[in-house]
């Protein structure tokens, strides 16, 4: 079994219909079990601020999928609720990212991991600090070497 942590946000419509339904969603596919749901926060918009407020949650899960099937998965339950990508930080029925999947460091095209935003986001630490498996700092710390690690690596300074 793999721990993750999945980050959901939501500013269009009914949005806390919306996270019910995207945990519902989640809870349908096969191979994802959700352990540990956040308090729902509102939150100002962060990056293209002329938008509405989110809500924002933030799951713990296990899961026997790979990264890439997670990742397809979340997807898919953003296409289920009609997620259309128009401006691209703009508003959104649903938002899922995929935070941290285990302590491991993935950089690919289409899915780094620990997530290289969430650790300027209160919308994502705040959450994450009410379900973290681990001592929060702890699960922070080891993310943020994993992440400063990569960056290293990036500028060929390893
Ligand atoms: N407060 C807040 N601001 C955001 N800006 C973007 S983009 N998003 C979408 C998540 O990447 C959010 C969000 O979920 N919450």
């Amino acid at each position: 079994m793999n721990d993750v942590y999945l980050s959901l946000g939501t500013n269009l419509g009914d949005r806390e219909q919306h996270l019910k339904a995207a945990i519902d969603l989640l809870k349908q596919k096969e191979g994802i079990f959700i352990k540990t749901i956040s308090p729902i926060y509102e939150t100002a918009p962060v990056g293209y601020v002329d938008q509405p407020s989110f809500l924002n949650i933030v799951v713990y899960a296990q899961t026997t999928m790979t990264p890439f099937e997670l990742l397809k998965a979340c997807q898919s339950v953003e296409n289920e609720l009609g997620r259309v990508r128009t401006i691209r930080w703009g508003p959104r029925t649903i938002d899922l990212d995929i935070l941290l999947y285990n302590n491991d460091n993935i950089e690919s095209e289409n899915l780094i991991i620990p997530h290289p935003r969430m650790f300027e986001r209160a919308f994502v630490l705040v959450p994450l600090m009410d379900v973290a498996k681990k001592p929060f700092t702890e699960k922070l710390m080891q993310a943020e070497s994993a992440l400063k690690n990569m960056n290293l690596e990036q500028e060929g300074i390893r």
